[in-house]
């Protein structure tokens, strides 16, 4: 038996809830109108940039609206990172996953079991919502009426056609299916319409009803650069001077240093994520760049929990020796930090979603942030490899090779999609993200890319800068980039 739907309020005062339990003086354009048709019952996909103010389109219903709002989210870092945040503003949420500990785990699930949890926001993994018992207790609160509302972040994981396409995210449809009158909210930075289509089809969303909400992907405070490389070439030295010479700046300007100790912040706190591909790269790195004095931490998924949370935590306090996170993509979407004043692609990421993703950790407080992508046609082959590799291991598996495919093939566009950026020295870099996520009005360069900051130079660098493709191709025939597994 359906349980009998409630009414819904409309006197809800937003802004003193904004400003009384956010902390923030106003909404963002946009925000207001996405929390106002969440509240109203509605289905709602909201599409923006890295940055843009999501969360808040469902953690505020959350906090005003009736029941509990499961918050369905793919990664543990993102996850403890925002719960550590709501708690802080003293904000009734609770976290289930492989990291949380019994005794937490067992009072959440008692309060849950009640049916009237007054747990506000509950994150999950996709893959706890396929397991019975959770299952049970959402009907539970559901026939109690007390089932607000599902959020689904970080959607474009439900596509085959996106990037991080996670298998467990399909399992969703079971919310529409189930819990037919439960309103829905996804939400995204990186989708094209093909993986719009795509979340809505999977999930079962009417589209019709749902309400959709499309942002430009553009972040203007984000300065864009790739810089030319050879294997021959370690771009260590390029980065650590770069990196030094930022300290030095600061350093030798008495009221900068002033301002920073006012905000928790030292000379050589210029707090910064460096992806690499590889494990063994994290550590090695981190490593080394605490070899020059700089205080750096590897984040991977082959960590200890507890080293993992340390790096983290460390690192968003600002706390000496935590200045710079070397990490895989374990540490990518989602991870909110406001003074990331860098983001360094230490080679070229696997699709043009995850670098974009990646690169929208950097300049969170709005504030001009550098994002540095080091770029050669070795890196270039080898992630082509890779990615044929992958190909080839998913045509061998007999179950849904064909699905599996299409897939594959969409990941080698989105890869060359980032490799004709990288090569690209006749377009803004702006320009050329806004036009991969299939946008046509781009908004204004202000000479935050290194084509707007000196053509000539950049073309200058390319031609200096890599390897020729006679070479490359000699190389590859002879079989030097085949390289390992990634991570
Ligand atoms: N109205 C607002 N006023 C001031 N700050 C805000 C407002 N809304 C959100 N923020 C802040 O903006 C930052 C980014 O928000 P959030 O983490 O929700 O981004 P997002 O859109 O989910 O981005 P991503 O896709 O990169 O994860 C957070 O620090 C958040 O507190």
């Amino acid at each position: 038996m359906a349980p009998v739907r409630r009414k819904r309020r409309k006197d809800f005062d937003l802004d003193l809830t904004l400003r009384r339990r956010f902390g923030k003086c106003s909404f963002r354009p946009l925000q207001r109108e996405v929390i106002t048709t969440a509240l109203d019952g509605e289905d709602v996909f909201l599409q923006a940039a890295t940055s843009f103010g999501k969360s808040l389109c469902y953690q505020l219903p959350a906090v005003v609206d009736y029941g509990i709002t499961i918050v369905i989210s793919p990664l543990l870092s993102l996850m403890n990172n925002q719960v550590a945040a709501l708690q802080a503003a003293g904000i009734e949420v609770g976290c289930l996953n492989s990291t949380t500990s019994r005794d937490v785990k067992t009072e959440l699930i008692s309060d849950l079991q009640t049916g009237h949890p007054h747990t506000r926001l509950l994150y999950v993994t996709p893959e706890y919502t396929t397991l019975d018992y959770f299952r049970r207790i959402l009907r539970t609160i559901h026939m109690q009426c007390e089932l607000s509302r599902i959020a689904i972040d970080e959607a474009h994981c439900i596509s085959e056609w996106g990037h991080d396409f996670r298998p467990a995210f399909k399992a969703l449809s079971f919310f529409k299916t189930e819990f037919p009158d439960v309103p829905m909210i996804c939400l995204t930075a990186t989708a094209t319409a093909e993986v719009r289509e795509d979340i809505i089809t999977v999930l079962g969303l009417d589209p019709r009803k749902l309400k959709i909400y499309t942002m430009t992907t553009a972040r203007p405070n984000l300065h864009y650069e790739v810089r030319f490389k050879t294997d021959d070439q370690d771009h260590y030295n390029d980065f650590l001077k770069w990196l030094k010479a930022v300290h030095n700046r600061r350093r030798s300007c008495p009221e900068r240093n002033a301002q920073l100790t006012q905000v928790n912040e030292r000379v050589d706190n210029v707090c910064g994520i460096i992806y690499t591909l590889f494990r063994k790269d994290c550590e090695s790195l981190a490593a080394r760049l605490c070899g020059d004095g700089i205080g750096a931490k590897p984040y991977h998924a082959g960590l200890e929990n507890s080293q993992k949370n340390d790096h983290l935590a460390g690192w968003v306090a600002n706390k000496q020796g935590y200045d710079v996170i070397v990490a895989t993509t374990a540490f990518g979407m989602g991870i909110d930090k406001e003074n990331v004043r860098f983001v360094v692609h230490w080679q070229i990421p696997k699709s043009f979603e995850g670098f974009y993703q990646e690169a929208g950790r950097a300049g969170r407080d709005g504030k001009a942030s550098l994002c540095i992508m080091y770029y050669s046609r070795e890196d270039r082959d080898r992630s082509i490899q890779m990615l044929s590799k992958d190909q080839a291991k998913q045509a061998a598996n007999k179950h849904g090779s064909f699905h599996m495919s299409e897939q594959a093939m969409n990941r080698a566009k989105s890869l060359q999609a980032l490799i004709a950026y990288c090569e690209n020295t006749g377009a803004c870099r702006h320009h050329l993200i806004c036009q991969y996520f299939g946008e046509e009005i781009v908004p204004e360069c202000d000479y935050a890319c290194d084509w707007h900051k000196d053509k000539r130079a950049l073309e200058r660098a390319k031609k200096e800068g890599l390897a020729s493709e006679d070479w490359c191709s000699t190389q590859r025939d002879s079989g030097a980039y085949a390289v390992d597994e990634y991570e």
